[in-house]
């Protein structure tokens, strides 16, 4: 997370600060739906190659994966895939000898930061969420579709895994409320502890709204019906229910998920 980088101290994290910071990447998740949208679905980038190998889009992650790590030849720490919210899909795949890096501000617990839910985004990605928000059909730009889901992939992937650092703060400021169910491995009063409904329904709220926004076509015309409403999401680059529903079934869930998977391991 930027608020934690580039200080060599270790920083100081708030749930302010965190919350700001899933705000902000919310932006993101909505213009990269935006950007994939504007093609169809292009099912040929999804099918595995003859022979049982590996599909367009997933070639296409590996390898991109492989070289935004190894920015770090060149320019040291340059590279991807250094901070504990950017989880590689195929970490597998990555040259072992520049990941994870050696220099990060360490604001989180070393073995309870490499939680990883990326497997789960995969398949909610291509399984769920695809299908919703791009229409039927094949334009033929295969490698432009592949790389418009890596894009879309990386940012909810990074999104989710800021739970990290939400955890974290949420363990420092009542340790004695975390702390036995961490020790008696109590998976459903660390979610109990951790939820806040008020805050999730906001986030639902806000993210529609963001896609309404965001997604209009902007024209010099004035127009008279500029109110926000439900007649004039047909109009929208990315259905805004969607966005809500991406973020109450699978974003806020998946948050959660590393926010626990995170917790079990922050006494060890
Ligand atoms: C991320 C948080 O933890 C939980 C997950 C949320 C989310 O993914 O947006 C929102 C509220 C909490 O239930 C938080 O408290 O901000």
């Amino acid at each position: 997370m930027d608020a934690a980088a580039g200080q060599q101290q270790e920083p100081q994290l708030s749930l302010a600060a965190v919350r700001d910071a899933l705000v902000r990447e919310e932006d993101s998740v909505v213009f990269a739906l935006i950007e994939r949208a504007r093609h169809p679905r292009n099912a040929s980038a999804y099918t595995p190659a003859a022979g049982g190998g590996r599909s367009l889009v997933e070639f296409f992650v590996r390898e991109a994966e492989a070289l935004q790590s190894k920015a770090s030849l060149l320019l040291p720490s340059a590279g991807r895939y250094q901070k504990p919210e950017d989880v590689p899909f195929f970490p597998q795949d990555l040259p072992s000898h520049l990941f994870p890096a050696k220099s990060y501000p360490k604001v989180l617990h070393p073995v309870a930061s490499l939680v990883s839910v990326n497997d789960a985004i995969w398949k909610m990605y291509f399984n769920e969420l695809l299908p919703l928000f791009t229409v039927d059909g094949d334009d033929g730009n295969y490698a432009e579709t592949a790389a418009l889901d890596f894009a879309c992939l990386q940012v909810i992937s990074r999104r989710i895994h800021i739970g990290k650092y939400v955890a974290e703060v949420k363990f420092r400021d009542a340790p004695q409320d975390y702390s036995p169910a961490i020790q008696a491995k109590d998976k459903d009063t660390l979610m109990n502890l951790l939820t806040f409904k008020a805050v999730e329904e906001k986030v639902k709220r806000r993210v529609e709204k963001k896609a309404r926004t965001f997604g209009q076509n902007v024209t010099l015309e004035d127009s008279a019906n500029k109110q926000e409403n439900v007649a004039e999401d047909s109009g929208c680059k990315v259905d805004p229910k969607v966005l809500s529903k991406l973020y109450d079934q699978w974003v806020m869930p998946l948050t959660k998920d590393v926010e626990v998977e995170y917790l079990l391991r922050r006494l060890d």
